[in-house]
């Protein structure tokens, strides 16, 4: 590791930015239009003096940076390049400490203008990225963190993939008679699996994943309210078809959205799943709100009949709001509300699936 730098009294010193990534050492020499740049290591001490242009204009610049470990010079790769930061080249090169790479000289930077610049590139991103790396603080907690997100996304793709797999062997078992009891077959997991999305609004909240909230609301809400209160709330609705389409349609986008996230606590990225992440709610969306507003319709003269949930306001008002009524706001705002969600999942679409922007300096 280096100690730190000097530089005689005739010569300035540039800035030096150094990262460290186990055995690699990148330092990064704030100069351009470097002169023949003399760049030595001797008795683990690395050597740098070159005229170019620095914070200090045009002059000569030095620095040396004493290794802390020992460095064997013959076995110091050596990657000495220029970069072009808003139109001032810098001079960058990295080190392996202790690394068996083959030996061989500081490439001058004429030659490393010969080179592909791909590997260069490539180069300049890594020492960037670890640039970036190293100035994060690291969170004590992210190991935790992660674990509890991915269980929590793996119970609920089970969840859902139960939901999703019994449904569908007892269509091709029982065909359109397996629309009447699906309430029955699956709502238990149905109640567990939306129990649980009620940690993603806190999750949201707690700041675990990077999610805005009114989307995570309306979504967990919205869905709630149909299978608890609608669905739940009267028995006459559990036994309509329109069950079988609704549980159908939740269940098929989450089969996808839950290993997605898996993955994503992995740090791994599968293009395919991140596709279909990312478009099927657009086929589906419109028909999961289509297949809701049905259920709300259909339960509107159920609740009128049953007087159920209906709501005696105190005296002097001292009348009775029919939940019939608060059925026919929901269907106002089961057509109002999504749009908020579309332009959410529109937007990470985008972000997921669009070009991807490359830096340019
Ligand atoms: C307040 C009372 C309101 C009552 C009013 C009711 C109005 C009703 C209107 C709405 C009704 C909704 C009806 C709904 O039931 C209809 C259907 O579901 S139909 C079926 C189709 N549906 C869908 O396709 C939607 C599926 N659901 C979702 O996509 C999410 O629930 C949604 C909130 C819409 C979006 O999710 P999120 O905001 O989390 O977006 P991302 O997935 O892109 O995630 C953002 C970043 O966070 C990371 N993340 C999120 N969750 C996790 C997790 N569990 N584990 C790990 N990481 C997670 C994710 O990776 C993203 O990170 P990055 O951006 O860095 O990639």
């Amino acid at each position: 590791m280096p100690s730190g730098g000097s530089s005689s009294s005739s010569s300035l010193t540039p800035q030096v930015h150094w990262a460290q990534r186990h055995r690699e050492l990148y330092l990064r020499v704030e100069l351009s239009d470097a002169q023949d740049p003399d760049i030595r290591i001797t008795d683990n001490v690395l050597h740098f003096k070159a005229q170019g242009h620095g914070a200090k204009g045009d002059n000569v610049y030095e620095f040396q940076i004493e290794f802390l470990e020992p460095v064997k010079p013959q076995e110091v790769l050596s990657v000495f390049q220029e970069k072009k930061v808003q139109e001032r080249r810098c001079l960058g090169f990295n080190s392996v400490e202790e690394a068996t790479a083959s030996p061989g000289p500081f490439q001058d930077s004429s030659e490393s203008k010969t080179n592909n610049t791909h590997p260069r590139l490539e180069e300049e991103e890594r020492i960037n990225r670890i640039n970036i790396e190293n100035r994060i603080p690291k969170d004590p907690f992210r190991h935790l963190k992660r674990g509890y997100l991915f269980m929590y996304n793996l119970v609920q793709f089970l969840g859902f993939s139960w939901i999703f797999v019994n449904m569908t062997v007892r269509l091709f078992m029982l065909g359109k008679d397996s629309f009447f009891d699906t309430f029955h077959a699956t709502s238990d997991m149905m109640y567990l699996c939306q129990t649980l999305a009620v940690m993603e609004i806190v999750n949201a909240l707690i700041g675990l994943v990077r999610a805005p909230l009114v989307p995570i609301l309306l979504q967990v809400f919205g869905r709630n309210f149909i299978l608890f209160v609608v669905l739940g709330g009267v028995e006459e609705m559990q036994s309509k078809a329109v069950v079988f389409f609704v549980f159908y349609i939740w269940s098929l986008v989450e089969i996808f959205r839950y290993p997605f996230y898996m993955l994503s606590c992995l740090d791994i990225e599968w293009k395919v799943l991140t596709w279909i992440r990312y478009s099927i709610w657009i086929p589906l969306y419109p028909l999961g709100i289509l297949a809701e507003a049905v259920t709300v319709i259909q339960a509107i003269p159920v609740f009128s009949n049953t007087g159920r949930f209906g709501l005696t306001l105190p005296s002097p008002l001292g009348f009775t709001v029919p939940f019939s009524l608060v059925l026919q706001l929901y269907l106002v705002a089961l057509f109002l509300g999504p749009f908020v969600n579309f332009r959410h999942l529109y937007k990470q679409r985008k972000r997921h699936l669009g070009p991807k922007k490359r830096k340019t300096h």
